[in-house]
Parts: structure tokens; sequence; C-alpha cells
């Protein structure tokens, strides 16, 4: 599904992922950790294809295509999905009506006719249903006056609407409680399948014990030092960072 080769970005002439080497099959979850500062946030963007990164070399492959002259609108046709890709406030827009036109223009884009209204539908009331989501919610103008849980409720719904091949989850510095942890982990729980793939960023062990993945990383310094399955999580959240940075320097 994605393959990344050796990829180095940079902004402003800083470089910050500095060789990351990341394969993932459909079918797995895969989760992303790291220090603060670490290249986290901005892997997952170089990945969507946000213009402020400059890539430089290496190459990220999806499905056998190389992303790099893909714009992120473009790339979110391919089936990528980033969340909070669009944390934009449009009053007067529903969640309803903005989930429409992404759909739309998205089914254009592969030379789709719209979605039949009556499927269209159908499509919301199956999805807000398995999230648990109110009907009032999904009538309110997108992201005006949401709380944290609220975004990140409606973050998840988008996914679950835009059925992406491939989700990537930042979630390290949203803030989650309880309640938004359990959105999260519902949500990509119930979307998981084994012809997509999820990343999830996240400084939370506990995160993890509600989404298991099948892989873990370790982002130190714009480079995946360890990796492992959920287990490094644990040994994580136990020792820290600090012996991995020592083994990343050896
Ligand atoms: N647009 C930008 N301009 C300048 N520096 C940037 C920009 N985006 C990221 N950086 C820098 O790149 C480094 C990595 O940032 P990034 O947000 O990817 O880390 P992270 O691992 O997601 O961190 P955190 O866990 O704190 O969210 C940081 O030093 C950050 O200041």
């Amino acid at each position: 599904m994605l393959e990344i080769k050796n990829l180095h970005a940079s902004v402003d002439d800083k470089e910050i992922l500095k060789g990351i080497n990341l394969k993932v099959n459909a079918g797995e979850v895969h989760a992303i950790m790291g220090p603060n500062g670490s290249g986290k946030s901005t892997l997952a963007e170089v990945i969507a294809g946000q213009e402020e990164f400059e890539v430089g070399e290496g190459s990220i492959l999806m499905e056998g295509e190389d992303l790099e002259e893909l714009s992120p609108e473009e790339r979110a046709h391919k089936g990528v999905f980033l969340s909070f890709q669009y944390p934009v406030e449009i009053p007067g827009v529903s969640v309803t009506n903005f989930m429409k036109t992404a759909i739309n223009e998205s089914r254009k884009a592969q030379g789709l006719e719209d979605m039949p209204a009556n499927e269209m539908l159908k499509k919301i009331r199956e999805k807000s249903e398995m999230l648990e989501i109110d009907r009032k919610f999904l009538s309110r103008s997108l992201n005006e006056g949401f709380s944290g849980g609220e975004k990140k409720r409606n973050e998840i719904f988008q996914m679950a609407m835009m059925e992406p091949k491939l989700a990537i989850l930042d979630e390290t510095d949203s803030g989650l409680d309880i309640d938004a942890l359990r959105i999260v982990a519902n949500g990509v729980n119930k979307l998981r399948g084994k012809d997509n793939a999820i990343i999830v960023i996240t400084h939370y062990q506990r995160l993890l014990e509600y989404i298991v993945p099948d892989f873990v990383h370790v982002l130190h310094n714009g480079k995946i030092v360890k990796s492992g399955t959920k287990e490094l999580a644990l040994e994580l959240e136990e020792k820290g960072y600090d012996w991995l940075k020592e083994e990343a320097a050896v």
C-alpha cells in the first residue's frame, strides 16, 4: 500500500526528516511514537503532500505510484486521508453538506457521477450510527464552536465517509481526553479492514490499548530508530525515550 524509501524533507533549509523507511501493507495498523519535535507530524504532512515542506532525497510510493508530483487534493483522491488537514470553520455549511461536497469532488476526480441523494443519505445514516453520532451534530456548521471532542468526532466521521485506503491520524497534540480517545479508537477499530491501512501518530500508550497496532515505530531526530510490535509501546511507557536516543547515537 505505502512504501517510503529514504525520505528526506526540510523546511526553511532545516532538515527535519533524515531518511525515513517505512512499509505499510493493506490490512495493517501502524503506530508512530517519539519525543516532541522528532518529526512525526512532519512525516504525516509530507505523505499528505503539504507544500511547505521541501522533499529532498527519497520517495513515497502509494500502490506503486510515486506521489511526489501530486498535490494534496490529488493524493486525497488516491485515497490518502490526513486527519485535521482542513480544520477550517465554515459558517453556514453543515457537517453533512461538507461531506456531500467532499465525496462528490472525489468521485468527480475518478470520473464518476455524483452519488445519488438516497445513496448518500443511506451512507450518512450508516456511518453516523456506526460511530454513534447524533443527528443534530450533522446539521451543525462545520467546526464552528466545536469542542475538542466534537472536532475529533467530525474527523472520524469524515474518515468513515471517505473510506480512505490510507488514513493517517495525527493525535500527538490534540489533547485527547478519555471520550475523544474512545471516539478515535472506536472509529479506527470499526474502519479497520483488509483493504485499507491506518497510521496513528500518538504519544499515548493508552490509545494503543484500545487500538492494537500491528507495528509500532519510534521516530527520533527525523529517523525511525526502532520498530516493533505493541510491546514496544509498553516498553516506552516504562522506560521513556532516552535509552533509544542513546542507542541511536551509538
Ligand atoms: N513549518 C515549520 N517551520 C519551521 N519548523 C518546523 C515547521 N514544521 C515543523 N518544524 C520543526 O520540525 C521539527 C519536527 O516537528 P514535528 O511537528 O514534525 O514534530 P512532532 O514529532 O510531531 O512533535 P510533537 O510530538 O511535539 O507534536 C520541530 O523542531 C519543529 O519545530
